[in-house]
């Protein structure tokens, strides 16, 4: 299990964190998510031992994990670490020596991981030549070619199409069953949700709410989400919650208690097409924790 407790960490008079702790056990997908700056690059460079944490611990198997452990596990940093005018095989490849692979294991492992990542035809380019896309499926297989006990990632997916955006998930996903303990942070948290088996919110350096994806949904308070087509403007006027339009349907989602009131009202408002209690979303429940 890798185990995050209580890390505290200033740069001069900022606390970026303040106490941020939690555990991802093997075979879990664990997504890290928070607003800007909230603190989640900090923590995952103390983890990797980027930066020295000013008090708190990192340990992967109930040992402290050291430069020797560190080898061992696969990071992608946020500020990618490739070298724009080696090729993209011959990248890899030396990341994986770095790594204390043999010369064969790490031509083995590149060419398995080309060829699963859909690169094999790059093998020969340049990497300053691909596209950004390309680029992070090439600094993800830098990530795995040593076969990591443990993944920390750091915003894996932005920028991605959503076929990229499958193509690493499936990798991730093969790790994960594997029995590999991977932490990703991320903005995008539809995918988060469809993805991890758990989440930690950070907001301003603390964790404000973590655990299991399904526990969290089923902790938040229930939501009451109204559909009504072609509603006459101001119908929601004084309703609490969030109303959107989706196309010529005006959304209302709120956890307002009178239920026979909201009802009426949309009834009036135009043709009713949804009116029913739905569990939080992933978003939902990070605007309440962060807010
Ligand atoms: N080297 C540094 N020197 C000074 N302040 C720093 C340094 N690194 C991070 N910080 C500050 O620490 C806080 C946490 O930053 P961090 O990069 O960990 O946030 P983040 O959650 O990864 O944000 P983002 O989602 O924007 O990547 C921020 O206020 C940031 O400005």
């Amino acid at each position: 299990m890798l185990q995050i407790t209580d890390l505290r960490k200033r740069f001069g008079d900022k606390v970026a964190l303040d106490g941020v702790g939690f555990t991802v056990r093997p075979g879990e997908m664990f997504g890290f998510v928070g607003a800007n700056g909230a603190g989640k690059t900090t923590t995952m460079r103390i983890a990797m031992g980027v930066l020295r944490a000013d008090s708190g611990s990192v340990t992967w198997q109930n040992a402290p994990v050291g430069p020797g452990e560190r080898r061992r596990f696969g990071y992608m940093p946020e500020e990618r670490g490739l070298y724009q005018k080696m090729r993209v095989a011959e990248q890899i490849e030396y990341f994986g020596r770095l790594h204390g692979l043999s010369q064969s294991r790490a031509a083995t492992a590149t060419a398995e991981l080309l060829e699963r990542l859909s690169l094999t035809e790059r093998r020969g380019d340049a990497v300053e030549a691909l596209s950004l896309g390309n680029q992070q499926r090439v600094q993800l297989a830098v990530a795995l070619v040593h076969d990591p006990e443990v993944l920390i990632l750091d915003e894996p997916f932005s920028g991605l199409d959503p076929i990229a955006v499958d193509a690493l998930a499936g990798v991730l996903q093969e790790r994960r069953a594997g029995g590999v303990p991977v932490v990703f942070s991320s903005h995008q948290l539809d995918l988060v949700e469809r993805l991890c088996d758990a989440v930690g919110i950070i907001s301003a350096g603390r964790m404000v709410a973590s655990g299991a994806v399904a526990e969290l949904r089923s902790a938040g308070n229930n939501l009451l989400r109204v559909v009504v087509r072609g509603a006459v403007p101001g119908w929601a006027d004084g309703l609490p919650g969030t109303l959107t339009t989706e196309g010529d349907a005006s959304v209302l989602v709120t956890g307002h208690r009178d239920d026979q009131e909201i009802l009426r009202r949309a009834v009036n408002a135009g043709r009713l097409e949804h009116f029913g209690v739905e569990r939080p979303s992933l978003t939902e429940i990070f605007k309440e924790a962060t807010a």
